[in-house]
């Protein structure tokens, strides 16, 4: 067995944030390694595992404790305590069953047509816009979706509040082990959203609201564990959020997604007429761009990991960027290539933005289907239904911080409908 190689110094976390998606991967090229180990936030040692076999690893819950591993901010702030992302065992897999519950057919198709009419809907207010800002206008877009999707009551004139209160909690992962002048900003903004949906979870208890059957609304409230038990009316506020929060995150992606066809024009015509081809280009997006970075857990017994030992209380983070474009997984990694998914075989330790394995016994997003779904009426609408013109603006996406942006958020203006009226 070989020792694994480190990455000296006392608490490189200033390093890993200065370097952002890309410290992983220097640092393995750096070492020559596949396994290294690096001490942050507070100091703590973390082994890090990257590419197809460390995501196996990671996703092994009988080797690899999730529960208690992310960091206290991001509970605080971006999931909420005791949310479904931060427990593990019997408990997980019985709240884990009623996420999946939701991802119905009918669910499933319902989001399509939400996302497709709302932006429709949305043309002629962009027509009437100056400039449109695609990350913000589709931040907004997809609280209305959201909200609408989860049965969940958001009147007009709260909508883009409730967008900014969003937009404010998915961007406190910038938290990771600083200090973050936004947290306290992040804590308010989850506090008023968790009292409304509380007050709206109350309210469908006594019956005195309806959300239809099969709504998130309606499935959290009714929900009992596999010991009768209801969830108290915080949690299931906090869980409840987690089932359209999420959603309305996809905004970043939709970003990204438009600027993957401004500078790959060839792929506009392609979503227009090549009928899987809206599928393959949201598959790129999410592969290619950085969004989630790492994701940490901790080993649960000794482990022998490609000839090292990794002993039992490891602390271990995925590399998830890492992973999206390790070499070894994906020919030519650093090209945008959606035909790539033509043949991909569907692997669930590859294609990991929103984490691997199972979904019903890991922790793997259960709002994928979702995000694909979302991305590809999305990429639709913008190469078909809508010209506009991009002007100039700053499109770097600097993959030296965390959270990931395109600089300008994307930028069009002159929005005009295209409709072939013969
Ligand atoms: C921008 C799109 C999204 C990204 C980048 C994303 C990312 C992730 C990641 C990285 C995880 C954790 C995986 C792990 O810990 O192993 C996760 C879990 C989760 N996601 Fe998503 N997600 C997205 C969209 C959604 C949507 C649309 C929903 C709506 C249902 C959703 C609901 C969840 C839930 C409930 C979990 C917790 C699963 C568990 O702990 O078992 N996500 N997501």
């Amino acid at each position: 067995m070989s020792t694994i190689k480190k990455d000296k110094g006392l608490d490189n976390t200033l390093k890993v944030l200065k370097q952002g998606y890309l410290y992983t991967s220097n640092q393995r090229k750096r070492l020559n390694t596949d396994v290294f180990e690096t001490r942050a936030i507070g100091g703590n040692r973390f082994v890090v595992l990257n590419g197809k076999e460390g995501a196996e690893l990671f996703y092994d819950n009988d080797r690899i404790q999730r529960e208690g591993m992310l960091p206290k901010r991001l509970v605080n702030t971006l999931f909420g305590k005791g949310a479904i992302h931060t427990i593990d065992g019997k408990k997980h897999i019985d709240r884990k069953a009623l996420f999946m519950s939701l991802m119905t057919e009918g669910n499933l198709q319902y989001v399509r047509e939400l996302t497709r009419n709302y932006w429709l809907a949305n043309t002629q207010r962009m027509e009437n816009m100056d400039q449109v800002n695609i990350y913000r206008e589709s931040v907004v877009l997809l609280t209305r979706v959201g909200t609408r999707w989860a049965g969940v009551q958001a009147p007009e004139e709260e909508i883009e509040r409730i967008a900014t209160d969003m937009d404010i909690m998915i961007d406190s992962f910038k938290a990771i082990g600083t200090a973050f002048k936004g947290y306290k900003s992040s804590k308010d903004a989850r506090r008023r959203v968790e009292d409304w949906l509380e007050d709206q979870i109350i309210q469908t208890r006594k019956g005195k609201i309806h959300p239809p059957e099969g709504t998130a609304l309606y499935e959290l409230s009714h929900w009992e564990d596999y010991k009768g038990n209801p969830m108290d009316s915080r949690t299931c506020a906090i869980d409840l959020m987690n089932t359209f929060r999420p959603l309305i995150a996809i905004n970043r992606f939709v970003a990204f997604g438009m600027l993957a066809m401004y500078e790959n024009p060839t792929t506009v015509e392609k979503i227009k007429t090549e009928p899987d081809y809206a599928y393959k280009f949201a598959q790129e997006v999410r592969r290619f761009y950085p969004f989630v970075p790492f994701l940490p857990g901790m080993a649960k017994e000794d482990i022998q990991f490609k000839g090292h030992d990794i002993e039992k209380g490891t602390r271990l983070v995925l590399d998830v960027y890492g992973t999206l474009h390790d070499e070894n997984a994906w020919e030519n990694p650093n090209e945008f290539r959606p035909e790539r998914f033509e043949n991909w075989d569907g692997s669930p330790f590859d294609l990991i933005p929103q984490g691997g394995g199972d979904y019903w016994t890991n922790h793997r997003c259960a709002g994928e289907w979702i995000t694909i779904i979302i991305m590809e009426e999305t990429m639709k609408y913008f190469a078909s239904r809508i010209s506009f013109d991009v002007p100039e603006q700053d499109l770097t996406v600097n993959l030296n911080s965390i959270p990931g942006y395109i600089n300008s958020g994307f930028i069009i203006e002159n929005v005009r409908e295209k409709v072939n009226r013969k």
